[in-house]
């Protein structure tokens, strides 16, 4: 066991040890370069090495590791070894064992998981204390001595999750906790739902899933890939830093919009619309639409060969278009089926006559057979059927891909009231976006991800969990969300609802409990409001016994906010004000005219929905009445905004609060009150 001058040393050899491996990637790019076999492999090869050597001539100076192990007797594999678990891992000098482990290796994974109880064969868990990048401190579990049992005692872990937040998402490798360790470390193979109340880990778990995996099963994931979706480009902004901290780069994270971005939106649709888009039913409506352009074959088909002429009489075209649409391949593949399938059928009758079938002989017959095949299953853009779906029935209602699908009135919500004259001029909306996405995936499949990590799931629509769903056919998936902070007309009511539009329904769905950002006292009243969304979902306890809440009444909301902004302004930590969307311009001119900084490092105001997923020190939610009535789900909103604070939550109001909060917050008026 060793002293603080031990384990700095030790912070020593792992300096040198990046140093050694910087001069060797380095000295890899140049060999590289010219020595791989093709210009293919020298490009992925030279990628590989230049990012490594960025990488670590990035960062040399962060802490190298965060704990160790010491193995004891117990272990077979391990006996009488000790190993210091970082970031990432670090080799030992001439070919010798490693200084450092990376915190995803099996042998690092007692360090999140063994206990007094349940040892795993490690004698003592040591965890360190960084100030900057000195060695300040550590603190030991002798586990083979039944002390102190679990991690929930540690001092260190505790100063880790209580520490004032400012900039972007951090990494938590080094205070995963044992349950979400579990998630994080799920095999390939396994679709797991993470439903967690606000600040439980699930976007921390994600996020640490995809660099486990990337690191578990990196040959499998080369291909396919892991792709991150979040709900809006604030939130990517936010978890941007996470992954590169773990030396992850090569993960896709967009939004589901930017992911389907086929087109762009200039048009918004009316809730109704909006609502009969999203809804599953529409997957029929459109298959019907672009099957209804398959004609059913009523004549031979015919082509010219010198004095020749090939038919393919009708019965077997007929046969061919058939069997072609039983297949339920996806269109495209289906139209080159009847190409191929009817060039075959000239090819047998020639051959049959004599004539050898060339492959110049072969394109020619079908260059010739094209026009007349294209009239039987036409080639296809998703604008021009969508944009016919939407125009509505022209004459014969019998053809209305809606019809007995969709009510009359369902029907008449999404027709447009002034067609545009072609699919080229329609506007289109963020809705219209998802069924091109649905038409394009009947048409031909779409790239698909080897595993794909959806943050905030419970609010995406049927319609939208369709679109994952075709990009993880091949792969899993990890879920992420709260049906209590649903916000979306379409919002889950359930999970395994969910899961099975996601293409999983076999999915472990898994509750977190324990909140790692909101102070006990928040938690309390969100736990209150739980029952007035309607959500079943199980309540959080806090990890933190730690900070405040206060309800203040003002007479004029401006200044209210002004006021609690200056006070929170003295303690250390980001501050965010959150209000309904029509109300931040006029709060950020009151900030601005008293001389606060809107929008820098520390102080932001943000729009209600703009605000999942988000965090900040000190929490000011401005007028609740307001964010509750903005919207259908106001409430699901208010209960998002309420939980966005990981150390002190101010609730500043003029008007009466929402008779849901005002039952669990009494307001004082004035000079506010505690709760
Ligand atoms: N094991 C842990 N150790 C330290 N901090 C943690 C741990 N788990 C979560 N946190 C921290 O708690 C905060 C909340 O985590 P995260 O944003 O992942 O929660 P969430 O469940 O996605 O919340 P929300 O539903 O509100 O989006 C973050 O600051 C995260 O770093």
């Amino acid at each position: 066991m060793g002293t603080l001058d031990e384990e700095r040393r030790h912070v020593e050899r792992c300096r040198a040890g990046l140093r050694r491996m910087l001069e060797g990637a380095r000295d890899n790019v140049i060999v590289g370069e010219t020595v791989a076999g093709d210009r293919y492999s020298a490009e992925r090869l030279g990628r590989h090495l230049k990012s490594l050597a960025k990488e670590l001539s990035e960062e040399p100076e962060g802490p190298p590791f965060f704990g160790r192990l010491d193995f004891g007797p117990g272990s077979a594999e391990h006996r009488g070894r000790a190993y210091h678990i970082g970031r990432r891992h670090i080799a030992g000098e001439h070919g010798g064992p490693p200084v450092v482990v990376d915190w995803r290796a099996p042998v690092a994974r007692a360090f999140y998981r063994a206990s007094a109880r349940d040892p795993q064969g490690v004698a003592v868990r040591r965890r360190f204390g960084w100030s900057g990048t000195t060695l300040t401190s550590y603190e030991d579990e002798r586990l083979d001595q039944g002390e102190p049992g679990g991690q929930g005692g540690s001092r260190l872990l505790a100063a880790e999750i209580e520490r004032p937040r400012v900039g972007p998402m951090r990494d938590i490798v080094a205070t995963i906790q044992p349950e979400q360790d579990d998630l994080v470390r799920a095999g390939l193979d396994t679709s797991i739902c993470v439903q967690g109340a606000p600040g439980t880990g699930k976007t921390a778990v994600g996020l640490h899933r995809a660099a486990y995996l990337l690191y578990a099963h990196r040959r499998r994931l080369e291909r396919g890939g892991v792709l991150v979706l979040g709900p809006n480009r604030a939130f990517l902004g936010y978890i941007s830093a996470v992954l590169p901290a773990l030396g992850e780069v090569d993960v896709e994270q967009t939004t589901l919009e930017g992911l389907l971005a086929s087109v762009p939106v200039t048009a918004a649709d009316p809730e109704e619309a909006a609502l009969v888009k999203h809804d599953v039913r529409m997957a029929e409506v459109l298959r019907r639409a672009l099957y209804g352009r398959v004609r059913k074959p009523v004549e031979p088909v015919a082509v010219a060969d010198g004095s020749y002429r090939w038919r393919v009489p009708e019965d077997e075209l007929r046969r061919i278009v058939d069997d072609t649409r039983r297949a339920r391949l996806p269109y495209g593949v289906g139209r080159e089926r009847v190409h191929a399938q009817a060039v075959a059928a000239v090819r047998r009758r020639a051959e049959a006559r004599g004539v050898t079938a060339t492959a110049a002989w072969t394109r020619r017959m079908a260059r010739g057979l094209a026009p007349a095949l294209d009239a039987l299953w036409p080639p296809v853009k998703p604008e021009e059927v969508l944009y016919e779906v939407l125009r509505g029935p022209c004459g014969d209602d019998a053809d209305d891909p809606a019809r007995g699908v969709l009510s009359d009135a369902e029907r008449a919500a999404i027709t447009w009231a002034r067609p545009p004259r072609s699919h080229r001029s329609a506007r289109w909306t963020a809705a219209d976006l998802v069924l091109l996405d649905e038409l394009a995936g009947l048409v031909e499949r779409p790239r698909g991800y080897g595993h794909v990590i959806v943050d905030e799931a419970q609010d995406l629509s049927p319609m939208e969990c369709r679109a994952v769903a075709r990009r993880s056919e091949h792969g899993s998936l990890t879920v992420l969300g709260d049906l209590a902070q649903g916000t979306t007309p379409w919002a889950a009511a359930s999970w395994p609802e969910r899961m099975a539009l996601l293409g999983k329904p076999e999915g472990r769905v898994v509750a977190l409990t324990t909140g790692f950002r909101v102070p006990a006292a928040v938690v309390e009243l969100a736990n209150g409001l739980l029952d007035a969304l309607g959500a079943e979902v199980p309540p959080t306890r806090s990890y933190r016994s730690d900070g405040r809440l206060r309800v203040t009444r003002v007479e004029d909301l401006g200044k209210g906010v002004v006021a609690a902004v200056r006070e929170a302004s003295g303690f250390e930590g980001s501050i965010g004000v959150i209000a309904a969307d029509h109300g931040t311009a006029a709060l950020e001119s009151a900030l601005r005219d008293e001389g606060f900084e809107v929008g820098g490092p520390r102080l932001s105001v943000v729009p209600a929905s703009l605000v999942k997923g988000l965090e900040y020190d000190h929490v000011v939610v401005a007028e609740p009445a307001a964010v509750v009535e903005a919207e259908r789900r106001g409430l699901n909103r208010l209960y998002v905004a309420l939980t966005r604070a990981v150390s002190r939550l101010d609730v500043v109001h003029a008007r009466p609060l929402p008779p849901q909060l005002a039952r669990l917050a009494p307001a004082r008026q004035g000079g506010g009150g505690g709760v």
